[in-house]
């Protein structure tokens, strides 16, 4: 039963304990049978002493085992005993006799050699040998032998069932120990898998150890870095402290000595703006145009301007029957340039004016005259060329420089600009970007004229006295180089047309202004002052101008609102209860410029020439009565 049970599980893989028992088993097996001469039941005996020793090996309880005491029964009756091919239990330990002995036997003290001559053993006794006594006492011995060999065959038996007990445990043993092989082989596989995993485990940590390493190293040298850099950062941080602290005493300093340059700077001011007042607040100069190369062989007039250039002279010759008579009229201003002044020496006049708009002031500059005059040369010139720059390039200089120094001083300043006209008694914004709707507009001047009628509407801010075109384009300006290509723009726009007077004369009155807003933080201090700059369109004698048509009612329109002008004047003159500021759009425009608290200054511009001097009475008459229009003390329109 076990060979066939081991025969079956032959072709399964074996666990090391079974085939330790296969082995063992086959050795006894193999050393039996090599043996020789072994018989079957001994075979079996010895198979069976072989099994039981693996039993034992394999923890199966010991018990003694029966294997020799066959030999310890008479040859004969061995061979026709059954001798069970199940191991026996033992009897006792008399009945052991050893193999030697089993070669010879002794009955009844007479000696029986159960061996031929040869010395081959036949296990028969003669019967001649023996007597009956002997036969007697053999037939018990054999009745005797025969209970023994009931007994023997009981035990064996016994030993059977024992066997067959031994056999089923080892069977369950085997079972059991398939089962712990099954279970050692997966926990080996485990095993296996885990060691596998555990050197990967193994190299990764070596790895990792590596990192760490690599990371520790890195981190004591940037630990050392960072030490080196505190160190550093302490140094510069203390150097930077030392220089904080000397810095704070020199801002301390410079303020203090900004508070006593700006005290200054108010001082000069005060005695600035005073100087003015005393000279009015209304001067008025005088300008004779030279003539121009194409106008050499025109008859000039008489004009004679006094050497302190504060007086000039005109005069006019009449003829009576028997004589001619000599009219001379003269005419007092604050300053009179004859025809070889230059831009410089005009504006060099006007800049003290230039500077009380800075200082907070509303400034008023305009050029009046007839057409043809000189006044858009006067106040625009040549913006590309230095020497004849107008006034107002000149202002927009001054202004920007003074701003410099000013916040040198620690003030802030912001600029803007408008620049506008007026034609036909509406306004039209100068710098306004030329878009496709307004390109089209300046064609048909008319169509812009109506449109911009309920456009521009002249705004006043009763507190700070400035006066605002609404919806024209104001722009902030920081520096005097964006002014250029602005001015050049609106002197391309401004309305012009061909006179009997002027080949380009202008049609419109230039308004420019510009508001300056500073701001003193350090001595919590601020200006607000305004600078207007005016390019009037030219009084013209409507019977000598020609104009008829559209022309003529542009001509109308000028004389009409530099009339509205000469009365407003005449009414500050007078102190008059009401101005009519808002007779007309020049007027209204003017109103925070012209009267109360501005600065105001008229150039009045005169034509050389003989045909014009009735003209040329005119203006130096208004410009005289402006002169003595006191507008009042000049007060700064911003807080300062
Ligand atoms: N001081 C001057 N030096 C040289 N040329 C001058 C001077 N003043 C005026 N002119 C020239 O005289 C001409 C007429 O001057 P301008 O156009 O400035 O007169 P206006 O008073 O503006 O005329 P309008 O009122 O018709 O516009 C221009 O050709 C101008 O260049």
């Amino acid at each position: 039963m076990l060979t066939r049970q081991y025969k079956t599980n032959s072709k399964r893989k074996r666990a090391p304990e079974e085939i330790l028992v296969s082995r063992n088993v086959k050795q006894k097996f193999s050393s039996s049978s090599t043996t020789g001469n072994a018989s079957a039941s001994e075979r079996s005996l010895t198979k069976n002493v072989a099994f039981k020793n693996v039993l034992t090996k394999a923890s199966v309880p010991r018990r003694p085992l029966y294997s020799n005491k066959v030999a310890t029964i008479n040859n004969s009756a061995l061979t026709t005993l059954p001798i069970s091919s199940k191991p026996v239990p033992p009897r006792s330990s008399k009945s052991t006799v050893s193999q030697k002995n089993a070669a010879t036997m002794s009955y009844s003290g007479t000696k029986i050699v159960p061996y031929d001559a040869g010395g081959n053993f036949t296990g028969k006794v003669s019967p001649a040998n023996l007597n009956k006594a002997e036969i007697s006492r053999l037939r018990s011995e054999i009745a005797q032998h025969k209970k023994k060999l009931a007994e023997i065959q009981q035990e064996a038996a016994e030993c059977e069932e024992y066997n067959k007990a031994i056999e089923a445990e080892f069977s369950g043993l085997h079972d059991e120990l398939v089962k712990v092989k099954l279970d050692s082989d997966i926990m080996l596989a485990d095993i296996e898998q885990s060691k596998k995993q555990a050197d990967s485990y193994d190299k990764e940590l070596k790895v990792l150890d590596e990192q760490l390493n690599a990371m520790n190293e890195e981190n004591n040298r940037l630990h050392k870095n960072v030490q080196v850099l505190n160190k550093d950062l302490r140094y510069k941080y203390e150097k930077i402290e030392e220089k904080k602290s000397l810095q704070e005493s020199r801002l301390k300093q410079i303020l203090e000595n900004y508070n006593g340059l700006n005290s200054e700077e108010n001082t000069r001011k005060e005695l600035h703006n005073q100087l003015l007042d005393l000279k009015g607040n209304i001067r008025v100069m005088c300008r004779v145009r030279p003539c121009t190369d194409k106008e050499n062989d025109v008859v000039l007039a008489k004009l004679k301007c006094s050497d302190d250039k504060r007086s000039i002279e005109i005069s006019t010759e009449r003829k009576s029957l028997w004589r001619t008579v000599v009219d001379t009229s003269t005419f007092k201003f604050d300053c009179v340039f004859d025809s070889n002044a230059d831009q410089d020496q005009v504006f060099s006049e006007i800049s003290p004016l230039v500077q009380s708009a800075i200082d907070g002031y509303n400034v008023c500059i305009f050029a009046y005259g007839q057409t043809g005059s000189g006044k858009t040369y006067t106040m625009e010139g040549d913006v590309n060329n230095l020497e004849k720059k107008g006034m107002i390039p000149r202002a927009i200089d001054i202004i920007f420089d003074k701003i410099k120094e000013l916040e040198k001083l620690g003030w802030n300043f912001e600029a803007y600009v408008q620049y506008v006209e007026i034609y036909n008694e509406t306004i039209q914004d100068l710098l306004g970007d030329e878009d496709k709707k307004n390109k089209k507009l300046y064609k048909d001047r008319k169509k812009t004229y109506k449109e911009s009628k309920d456009l521009y509407k002249i705004m006043y801010n009763d507190n700070t006295r400035m006066t605002i075109v609404e919806n024209a384009d104001r722009r902030k300006v920081s520096r005097k180089e964006d002014m250029e290509s602005l001015l050049r723009k609106a002197s391309n726009r401004r309305s012009k047309a061909s006179t009997n007077s002027n080949s380009v004369s202008s049609r419109s009155h230039g308004v420019f202004i510009f508001h300056l807003e500073g701001e003193y933080p350090i001595g919590n201090e601020s200006s607000r002052g305004s600078l207007s700059l005016i390019d009037l369109a030219g009084s013209e004698n409507i019977d000598k101008s020609g104009s008829t048509g559209n022309q003529l009612k542009e001509t109308q329109n000028i004389n009409k609102s530099l009339s509205d002008l000469k009365t407003v004047i005449q009414q500050i003159k007078d102190k008059a209860s009401y101005v009519n500021y808002r007779d007309s759009m020049l007027t209204n425009l003017l109103k925070y410029s012209l009267g109360g608290t501005a600065k105001v200054c008229m150039l009045v511009n005169v034509s050389p020439f003989a045909d014009s001097v009735s003209e040329t009475k005119n203006s130096l008459t208004f410009g005289q009565t402006a002169r003595k229009a006191h507008v009042g003390t000049a007060s700064r329109s911003g807080r300062f």
